[in-house]
């Protein structure tokens, strides 16, 4: 476990900018004032109805680290402005130097289906820390959400079937390689091919050969034998090295002499050619010679898309190697989270509510000390309501279409509901216990389950419902009207 990530809980990781603010609120004497900001995003990725949260782990283990060593302050000590002078001056130095975390921290636990502009982490703090976060955070949450997303929208598609991560050699670095096997692995795989991930997190390793090993004997057939004679536990072999099905028929006559010996041929793997004809075929020649329980495993660029297609072609695969389509998120690169100040503390302990102006109405930030109240009928998730929490109201609780007042739902006494951020820090001391990988896990499976099925479907969703509660609709509607009019 010594692989170096460079930066395990470095505050440099962070922009230049957050750095030149945090100097800014320092000099100006502001770098105490208690501030609020929420991580949230805008958009489903990949075009789709719904967003799996993952992260937080990372972002404990980053925050109970954060602290500027003595390198870090001697780095910024030797950055200079336009006119060659130092940046920063030695007392903010100083200041960084002695900077210890000490927000409170909100989140929602990871593994739970999340929706556009609910605050996915809420930090609460003197905002010259709140700032520095920005960076990390979203660099964390915005990639393994992203990923966990994806594998939970590959696992839809097969529901029965065992998914393997392969995506190592094509990840975005090691980092994203090993953060990438572990949002897999909570948004629906089994398993990994990535040994370091598979110790570091707990997941199961799992895998077959390369045509490297078939290609090293003379003929295919002395590769099975081999590898058989000294891995006889663990035979899924290669199959597509020379002739697809004739490599089925040489992993048949390995499989008997496997089964004289009381072992088993457990999979054959196909990595090229029409995966749909060929496992078909390759299951016709393994049940008519007794191999009715070996599996076929397929791989070769495999997404959510093609895999689906296959099933509909009747493939008879039974277990997926998928890698770089889904460690790299192939078909959308990045989730677009973005992290913005909506409260700052007056001097007399009252908040003052912020909000970011935009021509486009979805990008109008939402003020207030955001929660997120998620509300269900009968055990199935009927919507989310960003709320303000030092809002207290009687009688019905009215939510408000974000973007359209003429949409409005109330709640009554038949609905159920709970309020998705928890406490995670407190005055940066760590609060909450963090739930193990498999929890995790099995909390994503449960919350797919909880959410109605056209939700989750590829092709033009149903958008889930998510809106403000009346009280913060009216004030994020008279903090527009107060902007727009200059003040
Ligand atoms: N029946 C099928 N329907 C839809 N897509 C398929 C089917 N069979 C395979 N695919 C996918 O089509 C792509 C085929 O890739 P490509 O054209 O590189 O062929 P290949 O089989 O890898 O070729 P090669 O023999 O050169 O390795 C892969 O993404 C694979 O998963
Ligand atoms: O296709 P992915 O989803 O990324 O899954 C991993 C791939 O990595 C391996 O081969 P590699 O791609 O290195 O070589 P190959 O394409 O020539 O088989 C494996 O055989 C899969 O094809
Ligand atoms: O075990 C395998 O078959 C494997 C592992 C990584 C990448 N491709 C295949
Ligand atoms: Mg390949």
């Amino acid at each position: 476990m010594t692989l170096d990530n460079h930066y395990s809980g470095s505050a440099l990781l962070t922009d230049l900018y957050q750095l030149t603010m945090a100097y800014g609120y320092w000099k100006s004497g502001k770098g105490e004032e208690q501030a609020v900001f929420n991580l949230y995003f805008r958009k489903h990725p990949f075009q789709g109805g719904f967003t799996i949260s993952c992260g937080l782990e990372s972002v404990v283990h980053y925050l109970e680290n954060y602290s500027f060593s003595e390198s870090d302050i001697a780095y910024l000590a030797s950055l200079t402005g336009a006119d060659g002078q130092p940046l920063f001056e030695s007392g903010f130095l100083e200041y960084l130097r002695e900077l210890k975390f000490s927000c409170d921290l909100d989140a929602i636990p990871e593994g739970t289906l999340v929706f556009p502009d609910e605050p996915l982490i809420r930090v609460t703090g003197p905002v010259i820390q709140c700032q520095l976060l920005e960076t990390a955070l979203l660099n964390i949450v915005n990639f393994e959400s992203l990923i966990a997303t994806k594998a939970a929208r590959i696992r839809l598609v097969a529901p029965e079937d065992t998914l393997l991560e392969f995506g190592l050699r094509r990840a975005q670095g090691p980092d994203g390689g090993i953060t990438a096997s572990r949002a897999a692995y909570i948004g629906g795989f089994d398993g990994t091919s990535n040994v370091f991930a598979g110790r570091k997190f707990n997941i199961p390793v799992k895998g077959t050969h390369a045509h490297s090993w078939v290609m090293s004997f003379p003929s295919e057939k002395e590769a099975f034998e081999a590898y058989a004679a000294h891995m006889p536990n663990n035979v899924i072999l290669l199959v597509d090295t020379y002739d697809t099905l004739k490599g089925v028929k040489n992993a048949i006559e390995v499989g008997r002499e496997l089964k004289k010996n009381n072992h088993r041929l457990l999979g054959v793997r196909l990595d090229s050619g029409d995966l749909a004809y060929l496992s078909i075929e390759s299951r016709k020649l393994l049940d008519d010679n007794g191999f009715t329980d070996t599996s076929i495993v397929a791989s070769n660029d495999l997404d959510e898309y093609i895999i689906k297609s296959l099933k509909e072609q009747g493939a008879r695969i039974d277990a997926w190697g998928v890698g770089t389509r889904l460690v790299t998120a192939y078909d959308q690169p990045a989730l677009g989270g973005v992290y913005k100040l909506s409260a700052l503390k007056k001097s007399d302990g009252t908040w003052d509510y912020k909000l970011k102006l935009s021509e486009q109405m979805v990008k109008v930030s939402t003020p207030g000390v955001l929660q997120v109240r998620r509300f269900s009928k009968n055990g199935v998730f009927v919507a989310d309501m960003i709320f303000n929490q030092e809002d207290e109201w009687e009688g019905e609780t009215r939510m408000i279409h974000p973007y359209d007042f003429t949409k409005q739902q109330s709640f009554g006494p038949g609905y159920s509901f709970e309020d998705l951020l928890v406490p995670i820090f407190r005055n940066g001391g760590l609060v909450a216990e963090l739930p193990g990988i498999t929890d995790i896990k099995e909390r994503a499976a449960r919350q797919l389950k909880s959410i109605y099925e056209g939700t989750l479907r590829f092709t033009n969703p149903h958008t889930y419902h998510v809106g403000l509660e009346k009280h913060l609709f009216d004030l994020k509607t008279r903090l527009i009207m107060e902007k727009r009019a200059g003040k």
